[in-house]
């Protein structure tokens, strides 16, 4: 499976591939020191896989978990980008395996309104530790729905082409390398990315709901800036700008 996974010309240092471990993130984030820049970490299952906020993500075996070690050169406040670049790369991979898919802004990739994919970047030292789970086959009976309330679907329920794990792995880090060495390449700056990024949202122009400390906003997202924060406009006609940190729900209109 390695051989098969190593594109010969890729950028990436390593591309490892184990039958199990706890967390790919948790694995990358404690070796960061000693990994190379562009290092790639494939687990066939996980017995405890991390969501964000603290969620756990179902990793039985069926689906698709990898974590990618970064150390991008570019101003710590346009690191953001690196998730949503990740959810570029997935909507990529998912429209070859003839899936159309959106991003529900910073990092969920939707298939309707079901969530078929997340994305867990960490911080540690001077290295980013992407992490991408995307189900590619149907999670097991009775997942429920994370706390974004989002039901669970799989690239198999879509009707892809493509379902075979190790396939949609390779054109998915590929799709990465590219557009992660574009960005790097403009110094962390979005540029043609920040309109593709738009067009593939299924978060602009929709209701949401923002969970903010101590209170809730209730507006229109209106837009996704260079800077990769989300731009709210409430029903008194305010502005807010939202960072990745914040928590988005999708409102039902
Ligand atoms: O939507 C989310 O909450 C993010 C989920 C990220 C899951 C992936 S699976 C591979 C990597 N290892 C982990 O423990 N988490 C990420």
């Amino acid at each position: 499976m390695f051989e098969h996974l190593v594109a010969p010309t890729g950028p990436y240092a390593e591309i490892r591939v184990v039958p199990s471990t706890g967390s790919t993130n948790a694995d990358l984030v404690a070796a960061a020191p000693t990994t190379p820049d562009r290092t790639v970490l494939i687990a066939e299952a996980q017995s405890a896989g991390q969501g964000r906020r603290g969620r756990s993500w179902v990793s039985s075996g069926g689906g698709l978990y990898l974590s990618v070690l970064l150390r991008p050169d570019v101003p710590p406040a346009r690191l953001p980008w690196i998730t949503l670049l990740t959810g570029l790369a997935l909507v990529r991979a998912t429209a070859r395996a003839g899936v159309t898919a959106t991003l529900k802004w910073p990092n969920d990739l939707l298939i309707g309104d079901a969530k078929a994919a997340g994305v867990l970047a960490e911080t540690t030292n001077d290295a980013v530790v992407v992490g991408i789970g995307l189900n590619t086959a149907p999670l097991p009976p009775g997942v429920q729905p994370g706390a974004g309330g989002l039901p669970p679907t799989s690239l198999a329920e879509a009707g892809a082409r493509v379902t075979d794990r190790f396939a949609v792995a390779e054109v998915l880090l590929t799709e990465l390398a590219a557009l992660e060495s574009e960005w790097r390449a403009a110094h962390g700056l979005p540029g043609a990315l920040l309109a593709e990024y738009r067009e593939h949202s299924a978060t602009i122009g929709r209701d949401v709901r923002v969970e903010l400390t101590g209170r809730e906003l209730l507006g229109t997202a209106e837009d996704v800036l260079e800077d990769g924060t989300l731009v709210v406009r409430d029903r008194e006609g305010a502005s807010h700008t939202v960072s990745a940190g914040d928590v988005v729900h999708l409102r039902v209109r």
